[in-house]
């Protein structure tokens, strides 16, 4: 198993949770990451900012192994993504939460029965006891206790959103991988995802990979922007960098708000 140190660097004193050094990916001629770097600081909340079809899910898939990239290395927490064997990753991804954009709710369950099924299947023998405090936990953190007994086809789009982010969270991840978490939204309500994002992360101490093109997203999450780019980074900063920016390929992003 090849590890790197966790670490940022000499001249800062924060430690990484993802490295990517020098991602290639192409399928055919089709040239998605060129080159590509990132470090993920921890507790920090990185948005990957792109147009649809730039590579950002490629990217994510290369991050948690379930892509092979043509080149480069990829370290999360620590370990060398390429040298993991299959239960190596698996053990990995246990420290990894997602959140999809098609929430990806077992339709047949209940909430509860949702939220229970990534206990079960990581702490085999757990007390119902213990696990029912972690379901009430989950659910007070998003505020929906009331939503139980419920079946994700009852709740509203924010509603399923919210438990969706509920089950990413229950096993405590040291990174989480939101995947257009507002997308599909109202405005109010993608508000309210946008502050348990920022309200996980305090609570958590959880460092994230957002993926997004909204904007009020960004301003409200992102710690660093990195903007995606034919394959590479085409700019790295805050939402104030990005807003102050006159280049034109990022005011793109914020014409697209209005
Ligand atoms: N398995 C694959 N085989 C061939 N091409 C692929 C594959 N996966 C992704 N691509 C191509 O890689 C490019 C980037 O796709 P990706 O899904 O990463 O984009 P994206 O930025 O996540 O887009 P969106 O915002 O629409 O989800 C696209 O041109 C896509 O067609």
């Amino acid at each position: 198993m090849g590890t790197i140190e966790s670490t940022a660097g000499s001249s800062e004193d924060k430690s990484t949770v993802i490295v990517v050094e020098h991602l290639y990916k192409k399928f055919g001629d089709n040239v998605v990451l060129d080159d590509f770097n990132l470090k993920v600081f921890t507790q920090e909340n990185v948005v990957v900012l792109g147009k649809s079809g730039s590579g950002k899910s490629v990217l994510v898939k290369c991050i948690v192994g379930l892509m092979k990239p043509d080149s480069g290395r990829v370290y999360v927490l620590g370990e060398d993504i390429a040298t993991l064997k299959e239960d190596e990753l698996d053990l990995l991804r246990t420290k990894l939460g997602f959140l999809f954009q098609s929430n990806a709710l077992y339709d047949s369950m209940t909430v509860r029965e949702n939220l229970e099924f990534p206990v079960r299947r990581h702490w085999e023998g757990m007390e119902q006891a213990e696990i029912d405090s972690k379901i009430t936990e989950a659910l007070e953190n998003v505020g929906l206790e009331d939503t139980i007994d419920m079946l994700p086809s009852e709740l509203s789009g924010g509603m399923a959103k919210r438990i969706a982010l509920a089950r990413a969270m229950i096993l405590k991840p040291e990174i989480i991988f939101y995947d257009e978490p507002t997308a599909g939204l109202d405005p109010v309500t993608a508000r309210e995802i946008n502050a348990l994002i920022l309200k996980m992360k305090r609570k958590y101490h959880t460092s994230s990979i957002i993926i997004t093109h909204d904007m009020e997203c960004v301003k409200h999450t992102a710690d660093r922007v990195l903007l995606l780019l034919e394959g590479k980074c085409y700019m790295e900063g805050t939402y104030k960098d990005l807003e102050q920016s006159t280049d034109k390929k990022i005011k793109q992003f914020f014409e697209l708000e209005s």
